[in-house]
């Protein structure tokens, strides 16, 4: 079946957080409208960029694009831009149940408010291995004030100006600013107003006795979150689409890029509302809590629950975050196990560096620069000079002579847009190594994302990754599939995957601005494999004049 959707992406006034400022909307909303598709469907996707002075594309995160490259909507590897005026058609198979998501693959933009959810269905006939009553989507962003624009360039400028903390974090689409930072005056209202109805908490409604499963979907720019509903604990069923081995949590930890879904049984007292909180966590906030309100059947949806919110797990209780991570394990009944060794380790060394005095983070000290000429048709149309396609990116780093719990003692890197070339169907592991940043005593975490594959998850540790010792010691029984992971603090994050899919996949930091400063590689495999590509994809760079009307 084909799922058809017409989209008009456009800059609007919102106050998504009762602040009033320039949003993208697609269709008017932010989110965006959720796709619905049962599994094997065709999703096409109509997308005409309304935004007056802005390229666009959508990236469908999750979703493999087996067979369709080229609608992976990542600007600068699998297509051209998106010109204002434009209208561009995706078109790809959602070829797995689960729970995926959306947003704008192009600069940072994302962060503007591109963002949505797509739910694709299990076959007829087919059910889940759990079973609930309700079925809920909770998108979690998180809101600056400052526009986009305004970030990058302070990214890109000599002094370094960093975005900072955002001024809210969102639940589906509303938060909750302090007007009253603001000042007293008058003015101040038509800027910012509580009383606005796009601010009003979001509600979801459940009847007593029931379960609902909640879809939670994290779009952050940079915040990590933990979930929380009040006095309920929560089953964790599902992650990026596959089922895992059920635990219960009291909150859960979610990562830019990740979704999960939960069960949550409303068997509470039944005769109030709750409060859902999120909060930051990971780095030191500076964030209020977000709120929204589970409101109990049959009371009034907005009454406020009269307790004070859970105000969540401190942001620094790191322990418990890592918990979480190695608590996610494949389903019994469902466990896909990934081929036991690998062709090929690529160690990815995750640094903070100076580039001629720009602030960048990179990998193995290389930051990546997307060329102009987007990778797929580079290769496919062997466009030499289009990138650096003689040499390959490096595949470690110097481990002997490297101390991760120091400022690097030489802080330089340089730009590349190498890429690496996979073998077809060869086993890769990848080895995410994390390290001190350039600031004393302090190493972030990166929720790291792959596009085209999932992977399996094979382990996380402290310190750095020993081959010898940790090698032996990675989960090859039960491991999860997963397109986004964390990479922790001081830590190392272990991947597998299969290099089955032919086409350009770039893996990055799903943090807006780390990606923007070159935290990402980018893997090819079996360019020769790919079908004819659209011409709708082409048009800049050295692919000017291919474009046929
Ligand atoms: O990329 C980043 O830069 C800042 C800080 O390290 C320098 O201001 C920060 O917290 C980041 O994540």
């Amino acid at each position: 079946r084909i799922r058809h959707y017409k989209w008009e992406i456009k800059y609007e006034y919102k106050s998504p957080d009762c602040f009033k400022k320039l949003t993208i909307t697609i269709n008017g909303r932010s989110p965006g409208p959720t796709i619905l598709a049962q599994q094997g469907d065709t999703v096409v996707v109509e997308v005409k960029n309304s935004l007056p002075t802005e390229n666009t594309a959508i990236h469908w995160h999750g979703i493999r694009q087996r067979g369709t490259p080229w609608s992976d909507g990542t600007e600068g590897v699998t297509q051209c831009p998106i010109l204002p005026g434009d209208t561009f058609i995706y078109k790809f198979v959602v070829d797995k149940a689960g729970t995926f998501l959306y947003h704008a693959h192009y600069g940072m933009q994302r962060q503007e408010g591109l963002v949505g959810t797509i739910i694709v269905s299990l076959p007829e006939g087919e059910s889940e291995p759990f079973t609930y009553d309700h079925d809920h989507n909770i998108l979690l962003t998180d809101w600056y004030h400052k526009s986009t624009s305004d970030q990058a360039i302070g990214l890109s400028s000599i002094p370094f100006v960093f975005v900072g903390e955002p001024q809210s974090v969102l639940i589906n689409g509303r938060g909750r600013f302090n007007c009253s930072l603001l000042g007293p005056s008058n003015s101040v209202k038509e800027v910012c107003s509580t009383t606005n109805s796009d601010c009003s908490p979001y509600v979801l409604t459940v009847k007593p006795g029931k379960t609902s499963r909640l879809r939670i979907g994290s779009l952050t720019s940079l915040s990590t979150l933990s979930f929380q509903v009040e006095g309920h604990k929560m089953i964790v069923v599902e992650a990026d689409g596959h089922y895992v081995e059920p635990f219960e949590v009291e909150n859960l930890y979610i990562y830019s890029g990740e979704t999960y879904s939960v069960l949550l049984k409303a068997n509470q007292d039944l005769s109030r509302n709750y409060w859902i909180t999120i909060n930051v966590v990971g780095r030191k906030p500076s964030t209020p809590l977000g709120l929204a309100i589970l409101n109990y059947l049959p009371n009034p949806p907005k009454t406020l629950p009269k307790t004070v919110p859970p105000p969540g797990p401190v942001w620094n209780h790191t322990s418990s975050r890592k918990s979480q991570s190695h608590a996610i394990k494949a389903r019994h009944g469902f466990i896909q196990t990934p081929p036991p060794k690998a062709d090929r380790v690529i160690v990815l060394l995750n640094t903070q560096n100076t580039m001629d005095g720009y602030t960048k983070w990179s990998l193995n000290n290389v930051s990546l620069t997307l060329p102009i000429t987007p990778y797929l048709i580079a290769l496919k149309y062997k466009l030499t000079n289009a990138f650096d396609d003689q040499t390959s990116p490096p595949e470690n780093y110097d481990s002997a002579n490297y101390d991760i719990y120091s400022i690097p003692r030489n802080v330089n890197a340089t730009s590349g847009n190498a890429i690496y070339k996979l073998d077809f169907n060869s086993t890769v592991d990848v080895i995410l190594q994390n390290a001190n940043t350039m600031n004393p005593e302090n190493s972030e975490t990166h929720p790291w994302h792959l596009h085209g594959h999932n992977f399996w998850v094979l382990g996380f540790g402290d310190g750095k990754f020993d081959r010898e010792r940790d090698g032996k010691k990675l989960n090859l029984v039960n491991p999860i599939l997963k397109n986004t992971v964390p990479l922790h603090p001081y830590g190392w994050t272990a991947l597998r995957f299969q290099a089955d899919n032919p086409g350009v996949w770039i893996f990055h930091c799903h943090i807006e601005s780390h990606f923007y400063m070159g935290m990402a590689v980018v893997f090819q495999e079996g360019v020769s494999m790919v079908g004819k590509l659209p011409s709708s994809i082409l048009g800049c760079g050295a692919t000017k004049g291919f474009r046929r009307p």
